[in-house]
């Protein structure tokens, strides 16, 4: 089982290989998506809506980052795994944000760290490359801007939109970034950006000729009490409904008496019985 590096992701992209890139913030969840086959674990810190319950990726720190990081290296051997940089935490000087990095690497035990933005970054981008930290870019969609964005609208219908985002792109690349995620940007724009760099291109809701696609591991298994669905996700699983299933059925059963059953239980040995209630020889 060989390891997956940014070396053998660039050779996808010429393969024609796609890049299988899921989420995962737990150990179970690493896992089985490492056995599944999966290429990247993204640590996204759309942990926050997923598994903490917040309404957005802004209140998640780089605490929360590093705890569920490093639970999911503890789980993986292949894997490449990529951790979110929160909301704010590489927009400062260049070493203030290498601080940041340091404390995912170290602390958190990731492989590589993702950061949300375009030129605006890229000399962020750039001293954080040099100092051998593998950076992934994020473009289009990117939810730590909700509130500046106005919403989580597809990005790059207009020509300028996505003239500026072919340009980010080139800014990334030239950055040092090993690949860029596409966040729902429309398909023709992806195919383009897709074709403008020579990194790999990871889609979300960016349509069929991305070098790779990621979603939301809770989205793909429909694993979430209040799952709304979105149309750019497939959900190949419906965990939601086995999991209320499951445990309306426990929860029925010890109410009716009928969990556990004999075939739970520790028996005592029978001659000592009687000496619980005071008897015997
Ligand atoms: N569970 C989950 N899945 C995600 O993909 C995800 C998160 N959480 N949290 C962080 C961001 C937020 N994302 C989102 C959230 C909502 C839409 C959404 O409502 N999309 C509409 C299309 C909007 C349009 O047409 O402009 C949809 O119907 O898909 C998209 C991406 C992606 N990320
Ligand atoms: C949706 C992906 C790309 C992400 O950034 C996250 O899960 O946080
Ligand atoms: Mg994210």
């Amino acid at each position: 089982m060989s390891k997956i590096t940014t070396a053998k992701l660039k050779k996808m992209k010429l393969d024609k290989t796609p890049i299988a890139m899921i989420t995962a913030y737990d150990y179970p969840s690493a896992k089985l998506a490492e056995q599944a086959g999966a290429d990247i674990l993204l640590v996204g810190d759309s942990l926050g809506n997923v598994v903490l319950g917040y309404d957005s990726t802004i209140p998640v720190t780089v605490e929360d980052m590093i705890y569920h990081s490093r639970v999911v290296a503890r789980a993986v051997e292949r894997c490449f795994i990529v951790t979110d940089m929160p909301f704010l935490t590489y927009h400062g000087s260049s070493d203030a944000a290498l601080q940041q990095v340091a404390r995912i690497m170290q602390e958190g035990h990731a492989h590589s760290v993702k950061m949300e933005g375009g030129a605006e970054i890229a000399a962020n981008v750039q001293a954080i490359t040099r100092a051998g930290v593998p950076v992934m870019g994020h473009l289009g969609l990117t939810p730590q801007s909700v509130h500046q964005i106005g919403g989580f609208k597809v990005q790059g219908r207009e020509l300028q939109q996505a003239q500026k985002l072919i340009e980010d792109a080139k800014a990334l690349e030239e950055a040092g970034v090993y690949a860029i995620v596409l966040e729902l940007v429309t398909e023709e724009l992806a195919k383009r950006v897709s074709e403008s760099v020579s990194v790999p291109t990871i889609g979300i809701g960016s349509g069929r000729y991305c070098d790779g696609q990621v979603l939301v591991y809770h989205d793909v298994i429909q694993y979430a009490p209040d799952y709304r669905p979105k149309k750019f996700v497939k959900t190949y699983a419906n965990v939601e409904k086995m999991i209320r299933e499951g445990i309306a059925e426990y929860v029925r059963e010890v109410k009716e008496g009928k969990f556990p059953d004999e075939s739970h239980v520790f028996p005592m040995n029978a001659e000592l019985i009687p000496h619980l209630y005071g008897g015997g020889k």
